[in-house]
């Protein structure tokens, strides 16, 4: 809580619990980290979706407003869990789902955290090779082992890196958006001359925006769980969504200007040729500057990934929360990024976005049934003892968070929209995928009505044994 700033050092605490003691940082801190994590280029491609389609930008910029305004109200309310439990965000799921179950959130979370990592390190090469020579076999390496190198420091490196980020995208990205609004010209045969209403379109940008904005749920504790345990809510979430939904809204919004103005656009050189009519060279500096942001986010998915790995390796095998632990997991974690990104094809726009909605069918209902048990079951009170204790109250298969998650699952699949597979509701829809509304209403509201008969008076007792445990000085 001091205010003089200490020089990030290598941090110990994986897994376990932040004690009391230990708690530091702002609320506000909050805002400027989920921007810039929030505020790179795969952000941006979001938005060329609905002008690709024929939809006009100010009917895109209001699927984009309200698809991630209602993505990101999800993904803020886990803000308030660090601070309250002192955990990272997907250990939490073990009160839900048992020690055991909760392994099935955390292999989507590890996919979805990998999965990142290697778009971005595509994407970020493609920004250093405008300038610099070198291939995939060189940048890819370079970029994995500097984000990793962030990620071993850890956390207040990561906040530290991207509050410093957040003013410099703001400047630059101020000027490219204003060139892209007023001096870039419509090219002939850009969507933007004939696009104007189209319903497909405005559900599928719609819902792009909201899964994008919800797969960052299974990232936010692990940022706030150092801050103060009486950490105000309101302001702690409200930072938050200001932070992620304000960047989603501006980038994705620009990725809507460029798209209709630039027949078939690539994000990299749509950048280039925008920032360069500033003066020559400009773009360049764009690029580059998106793709700093990029090697910076991709070490908040390393540290999540290694968060959410040893998360779930712990549920069968015990593990010690070392330093040599985490840069241990932190150097797999970089390998498996490493050997999925010279694997993957060149032209990932088109599995990019599958992989997104694939990937939000296994983490909306682990967020609705997460949410709930902390908001409307337990109200913010665990044992956090027993939630590193294998034998423990809240058991290995918890079957109340596991049904309710299959619950969810399964009557969202008439709604999903996948290159191999259409359900009848996305077919009807024109292809949007508008899932996540039943996946959350089912899950959340299924887990809600079988927790009503769950006795809890154990786990009274446990929460007193674990609050003198852990912060009693016994
Ligand atoms: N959830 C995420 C969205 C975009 N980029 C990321 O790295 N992560």
């Amino acid at each position: 809580m001091s205010a003089s700033p200490t020089p990030p050092t290598i941090e110990t605490r994986s897994i376990d619990y932040v004690p009391r003691a230990e708690r530091r940082g702002k609320v506000w801190h909050q805002g400027p980290f989920w921007f810039t994590g929030n505020f790179v280029i795969l952000t941006m491609l979001v938005g060329f979706t609905g002008p690709s389609m024929g939809l006009s930008v100010p009917w895109t910029v209001l699927a984009i407003v309200l698809g991630a305004g209602s993505g990101t109200f999800f993904m803020a309310f886990h803000a308030n869990q660090g601070p309250r439990m002192g955990l990272p965000q997907m250990i939490q799921s073990r009160a839900q789902f048992g020690s055991r179950g909760a392994i099935i959130p955390f292999i989507a979370t590890v996919f979805v955290y990998v999965g990142f990592m290697v778009f971005d390190t595509i994407i970020g090469t493609q920004g250093i090779q405008t300038v610099a020579p070198g291939g995939e076999f060189f940048w890819y390496p370079v970029l994995i082992v500097v984000s990793i190198v962030i990620a071993i420091v850890g956390h207040d490196l990561l906040h530290v890196v991207q509050r410093w980020l957040t003013y410099v995208l703001i400047v630059v990205f101020g000027i490219v958006t204003v060139l892209a609004i007023f001096v870039l010209p419509t090219a002939a045969g850009a969507p933007g001359l004939s696009a104007g209403w189209n319903t497909a379109a405005f559900f599928v940008q719609l819902s792009l925006a909201a899964g994008f904005n919800l797969s960052y749920s299974v990232y936010v504790s692990d940022y706030s769980r150092y801050l103060p345990e009486n950490a105000p809510a309101g302001k702690l979430i409200g930072w938050t969504y200001a932070g992620a939904a304000g960047s989603a809204v501006w980038l994705m919004s620009l990725g809507a200007v460029l798209s209709s103005k630039i027949p078939n656009i690539d994000g990299i050189p749509a950048l280039m040729q925008t920032g360069d009519l500033l003066f020559p060279g400009f773009g360049t500096v764009v690029v580059l500057v998106g793709s700093v942001a990029l090697i910076t986010i991709m070490g908040v998915n390393a540290y999540g990934a290694m968060l959410t790995g040893i998360s779930a390796v712990d549920g069968f095998k015990r593990m010690r929360p070392t330093v040599a632990l985490r840069v241990v997991s932190l150097t797999l974690v970089g390998l498996l990024a490493l050997v999925v990104a010279l694997a993957i094809p060149d032209n990932y726009l088109d599995s990019f976005n599958s992989f997104v909605t694939l990937m939000l069918y296994f983490l909306v209902p682990w967020t609705a049934v997460n949410l709930v048990d902390f908001y409307f079951v337990r109200h913010g009170r665990y044992a956090i003892t027993e939630i590193f204790n294998p034998n423990g109250i809240y058991g290995r298969w918890a079957w109340r968070g596991l049904l309710s998650y299959a619950a969810g699952f399964i009557v969202a699949i008439p709604f999903f929209a996948l290159p191999i597979y259409t359900g009848p509701v996305a077919h009807a829809l024109g292809g949007a995928d508008l899932s996540f509304v039943p996946a959350i209403i089912v899950s959340g509201g299924l887990y809600y009505l079988l927790t009503r008969n769950q006795d809890r008076t154990a786990e009274a007792a446990a929460i007193e044994r674990s609050e003198r445990e852990l912060e009693g000085g016994r």
